[in-house]
């Protein structure tokens, strides 16, 4: 019984050492559903796309995929099934061109390479990355490279997109194309969506449902504005600087709240 989720995981624990870094977490997304996951620094939210793309085992829960349980399943295999991931450190191929960037996204894919960089040339083209599609990765602006690493994860027509910082270092017009990119293929093609983001106007905007980890364990899940009027939420997390919307610094709010969060539960 999936109730329409396409991602369920259900009571993940992750535990490092004396250090609970994810504790009876919840989270699901369905298809076509763009859902925000924020929090201080060190809350677990690398720590949950780990076991969401299975580069993590976890201790406790289930990772159900359409309502199969994947928690076994290794992250290519779960690649091979739709799931794709960006990370919060860039990880583009820096001596290859864009296109191969993308190319290679494909590779397991076989079949004629030509129609491999056809589906690259279109993904380029509607993230609106033509003019680079020649360039080495490595050269690239940090906001530009992050745009292509969105770019590469929809190579391969994904089923669920899990974005780590996808917006850190881009400017606010960068932002704006991230944002339509991700509606895009939320809206048209049905992809769900979850996304790790410090600058907390960007999620708000995007996301329809917000859910917030603190220390480990979910502290507040719901709509974008519910959450963002929750006193737990803003003493936890978003602090004063959630106030200032419009700035880039300021609407970093994770770093903001960064030297309040605590390293997971110790015990
Ligand atoms: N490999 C590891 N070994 C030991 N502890 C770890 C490891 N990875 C993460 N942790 C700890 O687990 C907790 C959760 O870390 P995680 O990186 O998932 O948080 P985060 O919310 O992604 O933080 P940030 O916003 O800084 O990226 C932290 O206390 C962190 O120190």
């Amino acid at each position: 019984m999936t109730d329409g989720k396409l991602l369920d995981a259900r009571g993940i624990g992750v535990r490092f050492g004396g250090v609970r870094a994810l504790d009876d977490v919840d989270v699901s997304v369905r298809p076509g559903e763009v859902c925000g996951l924020i929090g201080p620094n060190g809350a677990g939210k690398t720590t949950l796309f780990d076991v969401l793309s299975g580069i993590r085992r976890p201790d406790r829960g289930r990772v159900l995929l359409d309502g199969a349980d994947v928690s076994r399943r290794s992250p290519v295999w779960r690649a091979r099934h739709g799931v794709r991931r960006t990370f919060q450190r860039q990880q583009l191929f820096g001596q290859l061109t864009v296109t191969d960037n993308l190319v290679v996204a494909q590779e397991w894919r076989r079949g004629p390479v030509a129609a491999r960089r056809d589906r690259a040339a279109r993904v380029l083209r509607s993230c609106g990355l033509d003019a680079l599609a020649g360039s080495y990765a490595g050269a690239l602006p940090v906001g530009q490279a992050r745009m292509v690493e969105l770019a590469r994860a929809l190579a391969d027509p994904p089923r669920l997109l899990l974005l780590d910082e996808p917006a850190s270092g881009m400017s606010a017009e960068e932002r704006g194309q991230l944002a339509a990119v991700v509606r895009y293929v939320a809206d048209e093609e049905g992809c769900a969506v979850l996304l790790v983001e410090h600058h907390v106007s960007f999620v708000m905007e995007l996301c329809a449902r917000v859910v917030v980890l603190d220390l480990g364990r979910v502290l507040a899940e719901g709509p974008a504005e519910r959450v963002r009027a929750d006193p737990r939420v803003r003493a936890a997390y978003l602090g004063t600087a959630e106030g200032d919307t419009e700035g880039d610094a300021a609407g970093d709010a994770g770093r903001a709240g960064a030297s309040s969060a605590s390293p997971g539960t110790a015990e």
